[in-house]
């Protein structure tokens, strides 16, 4: 195998900075003209992961220099004073600092130098290093390829919110790199889920759906009826959903209180989905709980422990229509120990919006690399603008609009917008946007500005003749429908019905399902038929892809149900694999990703440190890419070139 012994290990080589966008635009415009992978899957997969500073370098020449010239600076003047408070032998007095090389600094720094003394009151980049290498048992750093191994029978992760390096129970996702193979195979053999499946008291077939060899895609064909019944909605413009227009998936995104749920509850209400009453109901609650300001994102964040915290913890869906679109809206947490939620919400999106807290201060605490002035990460307290960006673009999200929100903090000044604006570009053009697919607007959610339609503030008015959020989401084009490939749903969310039912919920990928279809749920291998289909509370009798459907089965255990499972044609199920090999883009991390380093992989909705239920990036986009997290810190992004 591409990688060394038993896998799980993680491979990189050099990349630059522009190298991101070239690598998302490389595999979707191949994909695109070729319907082919832009490499074969037998290739040995090439993994691509920059360098922090190296991508400094190249965003900016004269930054770059500057950068350069502080780096060496600091390397070769030893420090003012050593960490008993004495000069250091020989030192000198440090020369006039360079240019403000970061634009965030912290407003400790020295007046115009974006460089801070090292107290040694924390560990330095190299104790970083060493402390990573003993916790993996002397891990090497990595080169040249990636692959990525899942070893524990699939169980919905039962970390923290966070889902982050908490250990499966029966090991880690990446430490077979010191182990022989043998020993590795033994293993994942004894650990089969067909030995999981047939433990099974439901009588479901056993796990053979999970682990028959795969049918190339290519056999399958949409069975006649379903075609037709496709055909038929084609022809209605509808699939039982409630409306003709075209169909989008739309994920709200931003750091943590950029406004996100507010400004959707009052678009909500604008648009006339939301009655006085129950506004009035939420204020009067969140002015109870001395929340008042909350009031329009309680529409949304129902749950107690969300009103408890005052943040959204899990992905709350509600649907509305604009002129143009009927939208079904993914309100994402912001919160950084809630960003596995977020991969789920976005995973099932076909474009977003990126909400940016634009008070003073607002903007640059979300906008945050965590890296400190030189490049090198100062611990976790990184906004999650850049990081909520760089996963939805990795997830496939191509279409973006950037709302700079809370602009009333600043009278609505047009300077802050446009500000924010030429930082972000750049940004989102590395992290792979094209420029052309990135709309900006500003919009105040409380009093309502710019979202259905104009301004009425006149301080804003005066400056923003462009598009309301409403026009942006009419803007937006929605996704073509796959359903000429085999089934899949990957389930989100496992409840107990409005019918009584045990349910599941999520996006039809790919595929279409009737009442009465066979299907296979994976990795448990459970077969059984639908039961019914309900899509806006409303029952249907067909669902295809791009449907968000809750569905009720026949025939099938309901405790081997689990958010991250897929739901698939039981002869074309998504192949279970132990072992996927990845193409990755490292992402601004601390220390190297090192061999044995456990990973937690998140695919869509699934998130593990065990079996893996997934598909090439080749077959089906939206279930062959991949993020890879630990520590609560996203690490890399990527797609999956081989199963192995
Ligand atoms: N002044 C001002 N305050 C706002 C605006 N939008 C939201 N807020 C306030 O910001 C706070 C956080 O708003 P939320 O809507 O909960 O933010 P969020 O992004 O959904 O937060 P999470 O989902 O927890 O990440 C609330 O007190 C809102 O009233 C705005 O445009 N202007």
């Amino acid at each position: 195998m591409p990688g060394g012994k038993g896998g799980g290990a993680l491979y990189a080589e050099d990349y630059e900075a522009d190298e991101y966008e070239d690598y998302m635009d490389d595999y979707d415009d191949q994909y695109d003209e070729n319907d082919g992978p832009a490499a074969s899957p037998q290739t040995p997969a090439k993994t691509v992961a920059k360098h922090p500073h190296k991508q400094k370098a190249k965003a900016s020449a004269p930054a770059a220099a500057a950068g350069a010239s502080a780096l060496a600076q600091c390397l070769c003047d030893p420090p003012p004073l050593r960490p008993s408070g004495r000069p250091q032998r020989g030192a000198k007095k440090p020369a006039q600092p360079p240019a403000k090389l970061y634009p965030h600094a912290p407003p400790s720094a020295a007046p115009g130098s974006p460089i801070q003394p090292f107290a040694f009151d924390i560990p330095s980049p190299d104790d970083k290093v060493q402390q990573q290498q003993q916790r993996t048992g002397g891990a090497k750093p990595l080169s040249n390829h990636s692959s990525a191994v899942g070893r524990t029978p699939t169980q919905k992760n039962a970390s923290s919110a966070d889902g982050a390096s908490t250990s499966a129970p029966n090991g880690t996702v990446a430490d077979g790199a010191a182990r022989p193979v043998d020993a590795v195979t033994e293993e994942l053999d004894s650990m089969r889920l067909g030995s999981h499946a047939e433990a099974s008291t439901s009588g479901g077939p056993p796990a053979s759906a999970a682990t028959r060899p795969r049918r190339p895609l290519h056999d399958y064909k949409l069975e006649a009826d379903l075609l037709r019944m496709c055909q038929e909605a084609d022809r209605a413009g509808q699939t039982g959903s409630t409306s003709p227009k075209p169909h989008l998936h739309l994920v709200i995104l931003g750091h943590v209180d950029a406004g996100k749920s507010t400004l959707m509850g009052r678009l909500l209400h604008d648009l006339g989905l939301v009655d006085q009453k129950q506004v009035h109901r939420s204020k009067q609650a969140a002015s109870q709980a001395g929340k008042a300001s909350f009031a329009w994102a309680w529409l949304l964040d129902e749950r107690p422990e969300e009103r408890a915290r005052g943040v959204t913890v899990d992905v709350a869906v509600s649907r509305f229509e604009t002129p143009q679109r009927a939208v079904t809206l993914l309100d994402a947490p912001g919160h950084r120990d809630f960003v596995p939620n977020m991969i789920a919400g976005a995973a099932q999106a076909d474009c977003a919006l990126l909400l940016v807290d634009g008070s003073p201060g607002g903007f640059e605490a979300g906008f945050d690399s965590g890296q400190g002035s030189l490049g090198f990460g100062m611990g976790n307290s990184s906004g999650q603008t850049r990081e909520h960006a760089q996963l939805a673009r990795s997830l496939g999200i191509e279409q973006l609009a950037v709302v700079i929100s809370k602009l009333d903090t600043c009278n609505y000044s047009q300077t802050r917008f446009e500000e924010i604006k030429a930082i972000m570009l750049p940004f989102l053009r590395q992290t792979g946007f094209r420029e052309s697919s990135l709309q900006w607007l500003p919009a105040v959610g409380p009093s309502g500005e710019n979202l259905v339609g104009p301004p009425t503030e006149p301080a804003l008015a005066s400056w923003w003749q462009g598009p309301s959020i409403a026009d942006a989401i009419n803007r937006f084009h929605a996704a073509e429908r796959e359903i000429h490939k085999p089934l899949r749903m990957p389930i989100v969310e496992v409840f107990k019905g409005s019918r009584g039912a045990l349910c599941i919920s999520g996006k039809v990928e790919s595929g279409a399902m009737k009442v009465g279809s066979p299907v296979v749920v994976i990795p448990t291998g459970e077969a059984g038929t639908i039961k019914t289909l309900e899509e806006d509370k409303q029952l249907v009798q067909m669902a295809r892809a791009g449907d968000r459907v809750d569905v009720s089965l026949a025939g099938i255990d309901a405790s081997m149900l689990t958010a991250g499972a897929v739901l698939c044609h039981p002869d074309w199920a998504v192949p279970l694999v132990t072992m996927v090999e990845v193409r990755v883009l490292v992402l601004d991390v601390e220390v190297p990703i090192l061999r044995g380093q456990q990973v937690v992989l998140h695919a869509h909705a699934a998130r593990e440190q065990g079996h893996v239920s997934a598909e090439l990036y080749s077959d089906l986009r939206s279930l062959g890419r991949i993020a890879l997290r630990d520590g609560g810190r996203t690490l890399a992004v990527g797609i999956i070139t081989n199963l192995p």
